[in-house]
């Protein structure tokens, strides 16, 4: 963990040159690099960089630094394998099969992204925001950062900072989650505030169906009577692609398949 963050530090490190620049690339480019800072679109300022690498079930990786390639690949295989076993424990807890959701959403191929955030100093912080408040379009992302913290949960309409400790995950609930559980499990509304002291770097490994699949309520856990479907289905690279070409803000992608 702590060799994947270095990483991604002398990724950020690297000059403007050698950073990838695919900004204005198509959404879903398998590897995006830039920075959401621009004052003349944005109503507010978005003080930060990002790598985003789709990583399974194709691996990509950014050439540079020497490293990456070989140090990431290791890390999503891991981080995929904390997923799984933890959706095996989600599985059981909604009273089904340990590998239901494993089996249903086809998670031997799940898409799994990587996402490195670099959040400077910023000299006013009141007036800039990391990351704006969202949910996180699949099953389970799993977070972790350097030692500054930043990130905030919204829990019945107040933001709470999270404090992470070292070499820990913190497990985000994702809108797949939502909508396959028939909203027994909420996918959590979280941001990133910056601050004006130290850089802070978040690396998300993000967990979703296989691409090709059209995600409903289980039908275990729905019936008409009591527990009617409360989403649509929709395949799940058309819900990213919706996610990733909107701006963020909240839970407006739910929204739209909610029925
Ligand atoms: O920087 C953070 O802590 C949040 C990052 C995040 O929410 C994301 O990449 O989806
Ligand atoms: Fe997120």
């Amino acid at each position: 963990m702590e060799k994947m963050l270095d990483m991604c530090k002398d990724y950020f490190d690297q000059t403007e040159e050698e950073k990838l620049k695919c900004g204005g690339e198509h959404v879903l480019a398998p590897i995006r690099s830039g920075t959401s800072f621009n004052a003349s679109v944005e109503k507010v300022f978005f003080w930060r960089d990002f790598l985003k690498v789709w990583v399974h079930p194709q691996f990509h990786s950014p050439p540079t630094p020497a490293g990456f390639s070989e140090i990431s690949l290791e890390y999503c295989k891991r981080t995929r394998q904390v997923a799984r076993e933890l959706i095996k424990g989600i599985s059981e807890s909604l009273g089904l099969e340990e590998c239901y959701i494993d089996k249903a959403m086809d998670l031997e191929s799940c898409f799994q992204i990587l996402i490195a955030n670099l959040y400077p100093p910023c000299p006013q912080p009141e007036l800039a925001m990391g990351m704006p408040p969202h949910s996180d379009h699949g099953l389970l992302t799993l977070l972790t950062q350097n030692e500054t913290d930043g990130l905030q949960l919204n829990h019945n309409g107040k933001w709470v900072n999270v404090h992470a400790l070292p070499n820990t995950f913190l497990v985000n609930t994702g809108d797949h989650l939502e909508i396959l559980s028939n909203g027994k499990y909420k996918s959590v509304v979280h941001r990133a505030v910056v601050n004006n002291k130290a850089t802070r770097i978040s690396l998300a490994m993000a967990h979703g169906p296989n691409l090709e699949k059209a995600v409903t309520p289980v039908t275990e856990l729905v019936d008409n009577e009591n527990n009617p479907p409360l989403y649509h289905g929709i395949k799940y690279k058309e819900y990213l692609e919706l996610q990733q070409s909107n701006q963020l803000s909240g839970k407006s992608i739910l929204n739209h398949v909610r029925i």
